[in-house]
């Protein structure tokens, strides 16, 4: 029987319970699916569960580069909510179905020229992906299948495990600092933990992107693999995790990440007046509207 400590964090947006139903296979049409998979989808988001093994993949579908957006923060959280919640359900693999992107962060456009009110709703809903992620009981992998700067990154961070593909054009990290903003601090506690103090405190001041061997040398992911093995790969670690008992392996994740989880928690709602407040100002709206201006311009 799966226990944690952290089944239902106080202050969640979606309470644990009543899913909604899930799509079932037999419901597609013949030949699509394999009986043993169940799968459902929204307008950024893709999910199918191989129950004869209790693993889901997670495939984000939002172009061009899976921005967080609030819409897509909010399927984010119901999908990990539905997951939770099934039975069948044991492990999780993140990727992208997005050609060379994993995820672009936190999508600029909800953190420029909107209101007050926006800006707090926006920054619960990346607070609550970050809870429902790091406090999850199933494994969770990433398979990093592209680029993944920023809130693209912290997605790979919170999981259990991190696979990136090899492949020169593409990057990973906290790059906060280079948009003129600050990474709060369970950005930076979910860093830590992975790299340790001095890479981290090195990588952030810097807002460094870093290359795949580097990120790998660093510790930021576990392992490299040639694009046509990530799935494999991917679908071997979360096997070997699964092969633990589940409430052992619940447990320690529990005890691993308790103090950054409640951290977090005794801190959200301040945590929220903080980035409202700090988003709101002007030098801060005008840096990320030349970082937008600076991304365009780079494509012509
Ligand atoms: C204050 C408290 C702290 C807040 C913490 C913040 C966390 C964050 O996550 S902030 C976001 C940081 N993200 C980035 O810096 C990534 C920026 N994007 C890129 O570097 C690249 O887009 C890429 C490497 C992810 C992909 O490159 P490429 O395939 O060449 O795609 P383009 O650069 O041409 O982008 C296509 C299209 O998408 C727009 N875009 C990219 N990223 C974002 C984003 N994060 N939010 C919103 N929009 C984004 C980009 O402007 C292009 O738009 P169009 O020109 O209109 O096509």
């Amino acid at each position: 029987m799966p226990v944690s400590l952290y089944a239902s964090p106080p202050g969640v947006l979606f309470p644990r319970g009543s899913p909604q139903e899930w799509g079932q296979a037999a419901r597609q049409p013949p030949g699509l699916l394999p009986a043993q998979c169940r799968a459902f989808s929204n307008n950024k988001i893709l999910v199918e569960l191989d129950t004869s093994s209790g693993v889901a993949t997670m495939k984000f579908k939002s172009p061009p580069v899976n921005s967080l957006s609030l819409d897509f923060l909010t399927e984010f959280c119901i999908s990990l909510e539905k997951l939770e919640n099934d039975r069948a359900c044991r492990g999780l693999i993140i990727t992208s179905a997005v050609p060379r992107v994993f995820s672009s962060g936190l999508d600029i456009n909800e953190m420029c020229g909107k209101s007050r009110e926006h800006y707090a709703e926006f920054w619960r809903a990346v607070q609550e992906m970050w809870i429902r992620l790091y406090s999850s009981n199933m494994v969770t992998v990433a398979a990093i299948n592209g680029s993944s700067p920023a809130g693209g990154c912290l997605i790979a961070l919170t999981c259990d495990y991190r696979i990136m593909v090899e492949n020169p054009k593409y990057i990973i990290g906290l790059n906060e600092a280079q948009l003129g903003i600050v990474a709060p601090f369970w950005f930076k506690d979910t860093f830590v933990k992975a790299v340790g103090h001095r890479v981290a405190e090195r990588s952030l001041q810097l807002g460094l992107l870093h290359s795949v061997p580097e990120a790998h040398r660093i510790g930021l992911v576990d392992e490299v693999v040639p694009e046509e093995k990530l799935q494999e790969k991917a679908a071997a670690v979360v096997a070997q995790w699964l092969a633990l008992p589940d409430h052992a392996r619940q447990l320690t994740k529990s005890m691993m990440r308790k103090a950054v989880l409640d951290h977090m928690l005794a801190h959200r709602e301040e945590d929220i007046q903080n980035f409202v407040n700090f988003i709101s100002k002007d030098s801060i709206q005008k840096s990320l509207s030349m970082y937008m201006e600076m991304l365009k311009k780079k494509k012509s």
